[in-house]
């Protein structure tokens, strides 16, 4: 079986299987064939013929060139030869002339019958001289001074010889012609053959070289004639004549190069005997003036070989490069593929590289399918080899129909990229999420198709978990929003109407507080499947946050009260005892119903109107439904109005404290004072700090409030004490907002400071809401607060969510029983036991209990034999001026020991 890793190189070469040696020859082959290396080869070759070819030329013209020389040596031999042999004749015939005439006449007589008969040669070239047979010159022509030559060679030679022969003797110049020349010279015999002179001949050597011819025998040609005793008589090489010794050893030479013996250059030399003298004749070609045609020549030819050379190597250079360049994005493109091959051979996307079919007009018809990989088998259900040449509509007929065809064809003409996600039911896969991306290529696409399956499921997850709540599995205020938008949506178009009703539970905070946050929890939970019973599946249960839940009733008829049995239901369903934690639980809810379209055209309109309802239905006793009416939303807008007027009442001195005392129960005197706002609305009159705090606090104005009651509040203690009167804590409110932020405890200190009062003057009053926002925050500022010396009491206790383990941890001095307890004090038993619970609670913890709201002195002797600390509450005195608890304590100070102030 086929390895992975074979099948990847298979596939990446584009072969089956191949055998590896056969694949080497081709690779090599192809190698070689690479115009790069195949063309530097040739090149190579073509070369060595243009050299090989030169070089025969050259060969075949040096050759030419030399015999050229070598004949025309012998040539001009041949007729410097002939020149000479006749000019020795004529001399030589003049010699016997004169012999004869001298043997005839006598030696005076002989020259002057001769010159008359004009058988004597010039005498401008030849002197002629008869010699006696003592050596003495007695006649010449032209006449010479007399001399005697008996000492001469040529004198000796023959007086010594009497052999008649002529005799040339060495170049000379004596005592009778002291021109340089030469003799030739012949005996003279007596009538019986004794020795009887000598007839001379003097002759220049210039005369013998006469016939040098610069044409012929160039600037260093040699031309001259030199004796068998091996001395030159006469010698021309260019325009110089000379003598004597250096003549060439070679007889007979036949015009072959010889460096010459007189001065060393080489000549093309032929040297030739004279007949009847013993002399020679010599003629030398010079070899480079010979050769310089030739060379010139050579210097052609190779020129020509060098510059063709270099013009083919600079062209096949430049191919080479071109080629090579081709070669390696050749090799680059063939690596891609296969890296390509490789790479997606291993991917987990499926690759479909799919060729375009067009038909006349170009217009594309179909895709055939080129190549794919393992993972496209897989997801196509159909065999790669199957695969590779089917048309696609073929495979697939419906991508025709579905416009995936259409997409695939738009990307092979326009290019661009498409992309899309589907659910593929195929048999191969089963039920998948598939995303294919389409890209153009040359010819084609290539569509690369990823499994998404699982990031589908993750998406759809996170989806919920973005639209749901955790705890109750029911959409979320983000889905609730949606499903209201698209209820109305649809309402709109089919004329119908929406019921929305905004539900909360009553009593929810007790249960979390007394059991736990996993026992109200586990309310939430049991209430939300509860009230999901009493409704259609079409139906929109949502968990808005907190124990707030909203139902949308879509496709409504236009009567509110069509909605009642659904909401009646839903109120039983919640009313129904809950088993938490071994401990029935009973709550119930309270609902503002809204209708689309009569209460609001949107959805913020409607959540509104449906808050405000429910609020109402929470005023009017809890444990019902309220409709939505138009009255209700006077006091969104009064709220509006509220907010514009706060934002300019700080600067305006709208606001004023009212001091509320706070008295010691068993004594009656009073000991604090509780600062209370009061905001005089320059329209609306006296507007109470319940209307308006809330909204301070959403705007984030109780920041300068909240100083600017600290510092007023800390200014009036001061002027208090400094006006002498009994000391009394200032206690001040203090809002969550205004507490959770950062520089609260530098802001009470700086209030202190700015009025130098100690810090046990002034009590902060925190709510248990405000404390159980971020428990540990809070601690850790009520016990900077605490350290400063400032004390703290817990304002409204009971009606929060502060778990009875957490109270513990508060650093405070005191609890204040809310109101609405203190309230129904009378007549109330659960009011009764959480007040008693309270103070129990209190005194455990070694704190005060202060009953607020103390109305009644029934309730004051309650709290009083309940053993409550503290109490506040109009029985003995409600808010007043600071002028008036001045009077107070006055009075107060003017009765110590009597008795104490009457309660109002
Ligand atoms: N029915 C009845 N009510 C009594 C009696 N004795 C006192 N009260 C009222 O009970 C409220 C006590 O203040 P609280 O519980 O802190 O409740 C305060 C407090 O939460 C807030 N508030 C008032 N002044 C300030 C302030 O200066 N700063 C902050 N942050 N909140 C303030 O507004 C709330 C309402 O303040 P007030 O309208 O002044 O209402 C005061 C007071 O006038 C009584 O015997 N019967």
């Amino acid at each position: 079986m086929q390895s992975q890793a074979e099948r990847l190189r298979a596939l990446a070469a584009g072969t089956g299987s191949a055998p590896t040696d056969k694949a080497g020859l081709r690779r090599w082959l192809g190698l070689v064939l690479e115009t790069h290396i195949s063309l530097p080869l040739f090149t190579a070759l073509v070369l060595a013929v243009i050299w090989a070819v030169t070089w025969h030329f050259i060969s075949v013209d040096r050759a030419a060139a030399r015999a050229a020389a070598r004949s025309s040596s012998q040539e001009m031999i041949d007729t410097y030869e002939a020149q000479v042999a006749r000019n020795l004749g004529a001399i030589d015939q003049t010699l016997r002339v004169v012999k004869y005439a001298v043997e005839l006449k006598g030696a005076a007589a002989a020259l002057p019958a001769l010159n008359q008969k004009g058988l004597l040669p010039s005498g401008l070239v030849f002197i002629v001289a008869i010699v006696d047979s003592n050596g003495r010159i007695v006649a010449s022509n032209p006449g010479l001074t007399t001399a005697d030559v008996s000492s001469q060679g040529y004198f000796r030679h023959h007086r010594n010889n009497n052999a008649d022969r002529p005799f040339v003797s060495e170049v000379m110049a004596d005592a009778a012609n002291p021109e340089w020349h030469l003799h030739f010279s012949r005996r003279l015999a007596g009538t019986d053959g004794h020795f009887a002179g000598v007839v001379v001949l003097a002759v220049d050597p210039a005369y013998f070289t006469s016939g040098y011819e610069r044409s012929r025998l160039g600037e260093r040609g040699a031309l001259g004639l030199y004796g068998n005793d091996g001395l030159f008589r006469a010698l021309r090489t260019g325009d110089k004549v000379t003598w004597g010794r250096g003549a060439p050893q070679t007889p007979n030479a036949r015009g072959d190069v010889v460096a010459n013996e007189w001065d060393g250059v080489r000549r093309y030399t032929s040297t030739r005997g004279l007949h009847g003298f013993a002399l020679n004749a010599v003629v030398g070609l010079d070899e480079s003036e010979q050769m310089a045609a030739f060379e010139q020549q050579r210097r052609h030819h190779l020129w020509m070989a060098a510059s063709g050379s270099a013009a083919l190597v600079l062209f096949v250079t430049l191919v080479g490069l071109w080629s090579w360049q081709m070669s390696k994005t050749r090799r680059r493109i063939r690596r891609a593929q296969e890296t390509f091959a490789a790479a997606s051979e291993a991917s987990l996307d499926a690759f479909f590289v799919m060729r375009s079919i067009c038909d006349d007009k170009g217009t594309i018809v179909d895709f055939v399918i080129e190549a794919s990989n393992t993972r496209a088998e897989q997801i196509s259900g159909i065999g790669k080899q199957q695969l590779h040449g089917q048309k696609l509509c073929g495979i697939v007929p419906r991508y025709r129909g579905n416009g995936i065809f259409d997409e695939l064809a738009k990307v092979a003409i326009f290019g661009g990229v498409h992309e899309a996600e589907w659910q593929s039911k195929h048999p191969a896969i089963g039920k998948r999420w598939l995303h294919r991306q389409v890209v153009p290529v040359e010819g084609g696409v290539v569509a690369i198709v990823r499994d998404i399956t699982e990031r589908k499921l993750a998406e759809e997850r996170i989806r919920h978990m973005a639209q749901h709540d955790d705890l109750t599995g029911l959409p979320n205020r983000s889905l609730i929003r949606d499903r209201l938008d698209q209820a109305i949506h649809h309402a709109r178009r089919r004329g119908r109407c929406i019921s929305i009703a905004f539900i909360d539970l009553d009593g929810f905070k007790l249960v979390n507080d007394g059991l736990g946050h996993n026992a109200g929890d586990e309310l939430l939970k049991v209430v939300a499947q509860r009230m999901a019973g009493c409704m259609r599946r079409e139906d929109t249960l949502g968990r808005f946050g907190g124990d707030e839940f909203v139902i949308i009733l879509d496709d409504q008829p236009d009567d509110p009260m069509a909605v009642a049995p659904v909401l009646e239901k839903i109120r039983a369903a919640v009313n129904e005892p809950v088993l938490l934690e071994c401990q029935e639980v009973q709550v119930s809810c309270s609902m503002g119903v809204v209708m689309y379209p009569r209460d609001g055209a949107d959805t913020n309109t409607l959540m509104m109107n449906a808050d405000a309802a429910m609020y109402r239905a929470k005023e009017l006793g809890k444990n019902g439904f309220q409709y939505y009416t138009r009255e209700m939303n006077a006091s969104v807008e009064e709220k509006l109005v509220l907010l514009e007027g706060l934002r300019s009442a700080l600067e305006g001195g709208q606001f004023s404290l009212l001091y509320q005392p706070k008295v010691d129960l068993r004594s009656g005197r009073m000991f604090g004072v509780e600062a209370l706002i009061r905001w005089q609305h320059p329209v609306h009159g006296m507007v109470p700090p319940s209307r308006f705090i809330a909204l301070a606090e959403e705007s984030g104005l109780i920041i300068p409030i909240g100083d600017w009651i600290l510092h007023t509040a800390c200014r009036q203690a001061a002027q208090w004490r400094d006006a002498g009167l009994p000391p009394v804590t200032m206690s001040v409110n203090v809002s969550p907002r205004q507490f959770e932020e950062k520089r609260l405890v530098e802001r009470v200190g700086e209030a202190l400071a700015a009025n130098g009062l100690d810090a046990g003057a002034v009590e902060i009053e925190v709510t248990e809401g405000l404390i159980m926002r971020d428990l540990a925050q809070s601690v850790g500022k009520m016990a900077q607060l605490k350290a400063m010396g400032v004390t703290l009491s817990i304002d409204d206790f009971g009606t929060g969510y502060s778990s009875l383990s957490a109270l513990k941890s508060f650093p405070i001095s005191t609890l204040k029983i809310d109101k609405s307890f203190v309230r129904d004090l009378a007549d109330n038993a659960g009011s009764q036991a959480i007040a008693l619970a309270v103070i129990s609670l209190g005194h455990r913890l070694n704190l005060r209990v202060l009953a607020e709201g103390v109305e009644t002195e029934q309730q004051r002797r309650f709290l009083l034999e309940n053993d409550c600390d503290e109490m506040q509450g109009y029985l003995f005195s409600r808010p007043v001026t600071a002028g008036e608890i001045a009077g107070l304590l006055q009075r107060q100070a003017g009765l110590a020991g009597a008795e104490a102030p009457a309660c109002h």
